[in-house]
């Protein structure tokens, strides 16, 4: 896998539990060399042990950033950038899922998504001197679908899908030489969907536990999916939603779940 890794110097968000240490540990195996963010410094700082342990300390660094801090998170990025000499796939990937704290949910899922991604598209965009690159956007089942439990993180998720389809199906997506991916996981075993209370969710007492249990994925089975999108030899507008009751992965285009306008704006840069 070493040699066929076309995207190498890795930023990725909320990077020290769950699916973005997942991430990251797939990306490190794989000689990718990782910068990652987040707020919880305590156990970022043990990830990052454990990670320099096993890949070297060369190969990966962490440095604590609130993606919600617009200069702080800018900061960071150019430090990353110094660091790995430039960056070709940004990760968004933190994220949080408290229905309560729904203006927090809001800038988190939401607008620390745009602004990292309006951040990576600067610093890649081959039209204006970049090396060009990849950006993966982690949404979510709940940006595909209407979950009575999530409105509010459902918004966001569907958001982040909207978002990124948008910028994957622009005219000038092949002047500025960056693909655009979004990953939809399913419910997966991380700390997010556990303790489901009415804080974190609506309707919390309809929820039945044993059926969420059936229907949730390990984080391996995303760790794969993830790989599986981040070596796609072409990975503009690719949707990977993970069912855990289903064997294979649904890999979707941006615009077949529906109709855009116009179709597909992406040819209208050819004319
Ligand atoms: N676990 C699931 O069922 C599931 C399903 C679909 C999508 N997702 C999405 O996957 C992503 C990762 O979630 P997870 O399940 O690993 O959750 P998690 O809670 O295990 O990990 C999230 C990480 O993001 C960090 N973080 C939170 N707010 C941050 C901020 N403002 N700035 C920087 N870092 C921040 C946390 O400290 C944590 O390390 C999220 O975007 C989530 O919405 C999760
Ligand atoms: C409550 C799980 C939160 C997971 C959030 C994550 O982003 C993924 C969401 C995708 C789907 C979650 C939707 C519903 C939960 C699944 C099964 C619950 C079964 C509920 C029941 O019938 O009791």
């Amino acid at each position: 896998m070493a040699t066929i890794l076309k995207t190498k110097n890795v930023f990725l968000t909320g990077g020290a539990c769950g699916l973005g240490k997942g991430f990251t540990d797939s990306l490190l195996a794989a000689a990718a060399r990782v910068i990652f963010t987040d707020v919880n410094r305590t156990a970022a700082e043990a990830t990052e042990k454990e990670f320099q342990d096993k890949y070297g300390k060369d190969n990966v660094k962490f440095i604590e950033c609130d993606v919600t801090d617009g200069p702080k998170f800018e900061e960071t990025f150019q430090t990353a950038i110094s660091f790995l000499g430039h960056v070709d796939l940004m990760v968004n990937n933190a994220g949080m899922m408290v229905e309560s704290k729904w203006e927090r949910m809001i800038d988190v899922n939401y607008k620390g998504v745009v602004r990292g991604t309006l951040m990576a598209v600067e610093h890649m965009r081959q039209d204006k001197g970049g090396k060009g690159g990849r950006i993966i956007n982690i949404s979510s089942e709940a940006g595909l679908k209407e979950m009575i439990f999530m409105p509010i993180y459902g918004g966001t998720k569907h958001a982040v899908r909207c978002f990124t389809s948008c910028l994957a199906t622009a005219p000038d997506v092949k002047a500025q030489g960056i693909e655009y991916g979004t990953l939809c996981p399913g419910p997966v075993d991380t700390d997010l969907i556990r303790n489901l209370d009415e804080t974190k969710i609506r309707h919390s007492n309809l929820m039945q536990p044993e059926r969420l249990k059936e229907r949730t994925s390990s984080v391996e089975r995303l760790q794969e999916a993830f790989m599986k999108l981040v070596l796609l030899e072409e990975m503009n507008k690719a949707i990977l939603y993970v069912d855990s009751k289903e064997e294979n992965f649904y890999e979707m285009k941006a615009n077949n779940l529906g109709p855009t306008w116009p179709a597909d704006s992406t040819d209208l840069s050819s004319q």
